[in-house]
């Protein structure tokens, strides 16, 4: 649809809002129907806002208000018997909605049925459904304009109007005089919203419908308040205007007259549209029309700007003084509280935070005391245990190192035995083989002495002299000289026989001495039978043959030096003990026979580790120097004087530790 069919059809945009016709109907009685669009009259402040919300339902919706007001006029003019009364003041619900239009549908049947003498009433239905701003419509019934009997007047076909649920509306062929005298659009461009048939249209629904526009916000309800008031304030109105029985009529008036007028600044579109009133212009709309097929929808729409009136700087000034009177009154009466409140509120926070966050600190900090104290009590017992412990451990050391020294004291006498009964028998063994050597000489000697005491060996011992000896010969011939030829010759044999025997029998002692000293080299054949051998070079028995260079070395632990005699007595004792024989060192008086026998028991401990003990006997007089002397020459052998009565002699003994005398 286009403009142009709007022009054909005396219809064009400020017809297609023009419904200044219908307002020009007289308004039911109180509780008949009435237009509520143009009888929302209000204060007039409210007027202001409120236009353009009544302007926008009615922009949106124009064909179904058409309709709807159509629908209520033929409805007024066919059920005028109607029981109006709580029509519009009480709450309609689409089941009485349906009940009263039922009711006027049989009321127009049977009056169609009178009237059935024209065959243009007779319309056909041609229902349309259309989309429009989201809201399911039905086209009405196409219209045709018929000639019929040469007059101009435009008949329809009857149209029926479906509603849903089995119930249409006949349109009342009356329609054609009112849409013809009120330039109303045909059929075909009438568009009536489902919303409109199916929905309650009291006033109280209306306008909490329009109070909920999302498009008109929230705060304001587009100036129509609360609905319930409005619904109050239009009751009252009516029922003022039928109470002054005064016909009370609006107008909305769509024009064309803002394209050639000058649009006035902030105008949204050049389209012009006011309402009207006997009141006077209530709103007055510049308009952008968007055409969508069969319909029109306003998409933006802006009052004009207000006049800005100049002002006398007087009362410019003072207004503006009283702006600022208000604005301080504001701060003093509204601002300073609300910030003291908050200031307030911040501190109390502020304060809540901090008893919070003291809180908090008080118990860490008690957290951290008895965990303290906890570790502090705990630090006794661990102490204790730790001492226990350390007890237990290093009296198991101890007894480990006891049971150790104990086991090394234990090898080390075994060693030490061993050791002795080695020394013993070496000892024995150097005895024996002296005992043996000396058993040897003396056999060896005294068959010496034998053969010398014999007669045979007499001769021998005479050659011997006489070899040595002449003058004994000489002397002893002049006797012989005497003798009887025969008796010098027979001891001249017998002499002879002596020498050949003491040969022979020299022989036997050679061969045999040989023979020991082959065994013997055979049978000691170690070290030790090397030193016995040495050793038995050695005559004990005469000092001279001992070695001018002594093998025995000064001990260390005897604290001085030896003299030369002194150190050949020592190797003597020394040579006696290796030779397990006993010996008596005697010599003058103070040359040091105590030194020398102190040097031998040092020589014992150091080189053949004895320690004794040793047992001195010496008269009483010089126990004392004893003493003196071994603590002074070797301070490192113990020393434990035992001398005194009987009773001191018990009491030394009691004092007298065997394992201390065994050691340095
Ligand atoms: N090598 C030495 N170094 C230092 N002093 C020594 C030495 N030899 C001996 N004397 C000192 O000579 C003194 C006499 O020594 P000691 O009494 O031992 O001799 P003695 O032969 O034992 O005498 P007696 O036959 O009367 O017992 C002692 O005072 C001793 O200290």
């Amino acid at each position: 649809m286009d403009s142009t069919n709007y022009s054909n059809t005396s219809l064009s945009y400020s017809t297609l809002f023009n419904i200044e016709p219908l307002m020009n109907f007289q308004l039911p009685q109180q509780d008949d129907e009435f237009d509520y669009y143009g009888n929302s009259s209000q204060d007039e402040e409210s007027r202001d806002s409120r236009g353009g919300e009544i302007s926008n339902h009615t922009n949106g919706n124009v064909h179904s208000m058409d309709v709807n007001l159509l629908k209520k006029r033929v409805w007024s003019q066919n059920s005028e018997d109607e029981d109006k009364g709580g029509f519009y003041g009480t709450y309609m619900t689409e089941e009485r909605y349906r009940s009263m239009l039922g009711d006027h549908v049989q009321k127009y049947k049977r009056m169609s049925k009178d009237a059935s003498s024209s065959p243009a009433q007779n319309c056909t239905v041609v229902p349309l459904v259309k989309s429009n701003n989201g809201f399911k419509t039905q086209k009405l019934g196409n219209a045709d304009f018929v000639q019929r009997n040469g007059t101009d007047r435009v008949m329809y076909e009857p149209s029926i109007l479906e509603i849903g649920d089995g119930i249409t509306y006949k349109i009342p062929p009356i329609y054609d005089k009112l849409a013809t005298s009120l330039n109303l659009p045909c059929f075909s461009n009438i568009h009536v919203d489902e919303f409109y048939l199916k929905g309650t249209l009291d006033l109280g629904s209306l306008a909490a419908m329009m109070a909920a526009d999302k498009r008109l916000g929230n705060k304001n309800r587009a100036g129509m308040g609360e609905p319930l008031s409005q619904y109050e304030s239009l009751q009252a109105r009516i029922n003022g205007m039928s109470a002054s029985n005064s016909p009370n009529k609006f107008s909305l008036n769509v024009s064309d007259i803002g394209f050639n007028s000058s649009i006035p600044e902030g105008a949204a579109g050049s389209m012009k549209r006011s309402i009207l009133s006997e009141g006077g212009v209530l709103q007055v709309y510049y308009v952008k029309v968007l055409e969508k097929g069969d319909t029109y929808e306003i998409i933006e729409r802006s009052l004009p700007k207000k006049q800005m009136v100049k002002k006398d700087p007087a009362s410019i000034e003072k207004e503006e003084m009283d702006r600022i009177g208000k604005i301080w009154l504001n701060i003093v009466r509204r601002d300073i509280p609300k910030h003291h409140r908050n200031f307030t509120t911040l501190h109390r926070k502020q304060l809540i935070d901090a008893k919070r966050c003291s809180e908090y600190c008080q118990r860490e900090v008690r957290m951290k005391i008895s965990r303290s104290l906890k570790w502090n009590r705990g630090a006794s017992i661990r102490t204790r245990k730790l001492a226990k412990d350390m007890l237990l451990f290093w009296k198991r050391i101890d007894k480990e190192m006891a049971e150790v020294r104990k086991r090394e004291e234990k090898e080390a006498a075994e060693a030490l035995r061993r050791e002795q009964e080695l020394r013993e028998a070496k000892r024995q063994q150097q005895r024996l083989n002296f005992l043996i050597q000396q058993t040897e000489l003396y056999s060896h000697f005294m068959q010496n002495k034998s053969d010398l005491l014999s007669p045979e060996a007499l001769p021998m011992v005479e050659e011997k002299t006489n070899g040595q000896d002449a003058p004994f010969d000489s002397s002893d011939a002049g006797p012989n000289e005497e003798e009887d030829p025969e008796e010098a010759e027979l001891k001249k044999e017998a002499l002879k026989a002596a020498q050949e025997a003491v040969s022979k029998q020299k022989k036997l002692t050679d061969a045999f001495d040989n023979e020991c000293l082959r065994l013997r080299q055979v049978g000691e054949a170690d070290s030790l039978t090397h030193e016995v051998v040495g050793a038995s070079k050695i005559d004990l028995q005469t000092p001279s043959t001992m070695p001018v260079a002594s093998t025995v070395q000064t001990p260390e632990l005897f604290k001085g030096c030896l003299k030369e005699y002194q150190l050949k007595g020592l190797q003597w004792l020394v040579n006696c003990y290796e030779q397990g024989l006993n010996g008596i060192l005697a010599d003058e008086m103070g040359l040091g026979k105590t030194i020398q026998a102190m040097v031998f028991l040092a020589h014992l401990a150091e080189e053949k580790n004895i320690w004794g003990p040793f047992l001195v006997v010496a008269p009483a007089s010089v126990l004392n120097n004893w003493n003196e002397e071994l603590e002074r020459f070797c301070p490192g052998l113990k020393r434990l004087p035992y001398w005194g009565g009987l009773s001191e002699r018990t009491v030394l003994r009691k004092s007298i530790n065997p394992k201390d005398l065994y050691r340095r």
